[in-house]
């Protein structure tokens, strides 16, 4: 079967194919009329950003509107080719969060010998069990797992990737290999003293989502999009095992970055529009609609409900320009004024928080708050903060009208 990205760029060369017809065509024929060019230039200029596949299978090139990346692909990957390429390694998950949960049960379906390591009877050691992984088989205390295993999956938080290093480091020994699912402890070795030993590979793979998701898109046949890098390769051959890594525990496409632009972008991405960002956006918009007389029920609907359930999905299917058309004249003049205005007001804001994300405040501060004794307590008690935002109380209320709305789906 053809790749997603066979398929699309195919499909691109297809419709810029076409898209030269149409304006070959036109600068043919000057006298047709305006709309007529104006669509061949609209469908010329769009075509000119669609990636373009060069290279061969394998490794591709695409050009990503005007600079070509390389890209891997799991479709290179067999599950025969993966598992005889992992036939002698023993993968050690050391930590069960989100990713962990993620990624071992995805690289556990995949055939390869996975193993987890977490603090013994803790909430991870139980949720473990739970997932079917068997003390003193697949189940150990983090220590006993490093030492069974080849690949040494770093996936506690990031706050105590740092705490427990002085204990793990010694254990990182010739032979095996070194893997997060983050920059952090690594480039902010200062702050985290977490430098790896000299004589091992040291690679990243950072899928671009929840470990949830990177769980519920397998199961369903398809993949999260995922970032590798090499910080350290001694085998010669590090850069190709974080791709095998990264097809095993889910991927469907990876891209190239380095361990400080991935950290970089992932700190400033998720305190930016992923998370802080439309948080902040939402209770905005909906504070100014509340403080003008309309209900909570508007409110709501005319903020988030309508945002996740029906304009985003647009976006994520065919982009922003789709999701304007799919809306009224009305709209889009409308948003087209506001899209440069909110920009404006934004990049100042954006680069302020780039530039803490850089010099490592953020850093130091979720080290120092997710290091506490009591850093679940604490941050549950100001997610229950947001829960009890009259935005998000209206919200369940909302989401309960929904025809297919399941009492337990709560
Ligand atoms: N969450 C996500 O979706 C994403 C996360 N990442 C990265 O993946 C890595 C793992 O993140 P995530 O899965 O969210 O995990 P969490 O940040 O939720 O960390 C959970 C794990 O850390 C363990 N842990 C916490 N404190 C300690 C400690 N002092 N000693 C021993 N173990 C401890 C917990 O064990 P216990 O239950 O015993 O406390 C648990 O197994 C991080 O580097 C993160 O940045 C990357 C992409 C997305
Ligand atoms: C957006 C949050 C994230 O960076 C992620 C799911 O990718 C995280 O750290 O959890
Ligand atoms: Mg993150
Ligand atoms: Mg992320």
């Amino acid at each position: 079967m053809a790749s997603f990205a066979t398929r699309s760029a195919s499909q691109a060369i297809r419709a810029s194919r076409r898209v030269s017809g149409i304006a070959a065509k036109a600068a043919l024929r000057p006298a047709q009329t305006a709309s007529y060019s104006l669509l061949a230039r609209a469908a010329a200029a769009k075509a000119a950003q669609t990636p373009v596949v060069h290279g061969v299978r394998g490794i591709k090139t695409l050009d990503f509107a005007g600079v070509k990346e390389t890209v891997y692909e799991r479709s290179d990957w067999p599950l025969a080719k993966l598992q005889d390429y992992f036939k002698n390694d023993t993968l050690a998950l050391i930590g069960y969060g989100s990713q962990g949960h993620g990624q071992g049960l995805n690289a556990r379906d995949n055939g390869l010998n996975v193993i987890v390591g977490v603090r013994e009877n803790g909430e991870s050691w139980r949720q473990a069990i739970e997932d079917g992984w068997v003390p003193g088989e697949t189940l150990f205390p983090i220590e006993e797992a490093i030492n069974k295993g080849t690949i040494i999956m770093n996936l506690l938080s990031d706050a105590a990737q740092s705490q427990t290093w002085p204990k793990i480091a010694p254990l990182i020994v010739p032979g095996k290999t070194l893997y997060f699912s983050h920059g952090f402890s690594v480039v902010y070795k200062e702050d985290t003293k977490v430098i790896p030993p000299k004589d091992v590979d040291v690679i990243l793979v950072a899928p671009k989502g929840s470990g949830r998701t990177v769980r519920t898109l397998f199961k369903e046949g398809r993949g999260i999009n995922s970032s590798i890098a090499v910080w350290q390769d001694v085998t010669g051959k590090a850069k190709e095992k974080a791709v095998a890594i990264g097809v095993a525990v889910g991927s469907g496409y990876m891209y190239e970055t380095t361990f400080e632009k991935e950290v970089y972008s992932d700190l400033y991405g998720e305190r930016g529009v992923l998370m802080g960002g439309i948080q902040g956006l939402f209770l905005a918009q909906y504070q100014v609609l509340r403080k003008n007389g309309h209900s909570p029920s508007e409110a709501f609907n005319e903020t988030v409900e309508e945002a996740t359930q029906s304009l985003y999905p647009l976006i994520g299917q065919k982009g922003m320009d789709y999701m304007f058309n799919a809306c009224s004249t009305t709209a889009r003049r409308g948003a087209l004024d506001w899209a440069p205005i909110f920009e404006k007001a934004n990049v100042p804001i954006f680069e302020k928080l780039y530039e803490s994300v850089k010099n490592g405040t953020e850093t130091r501060k979720s080290l120092e708050y997710n290091s506490r004794s009591t850093y679940r307590q604490d941050l549950a008690k100001e997610l229950a903060e947001i829960d009890n935002q009259e935005i998000w109380r209206a919200g369940k209320v909302v989401r309960s009208l929904r025809p297919d709305y399941k009492s337990d789906s709560e």
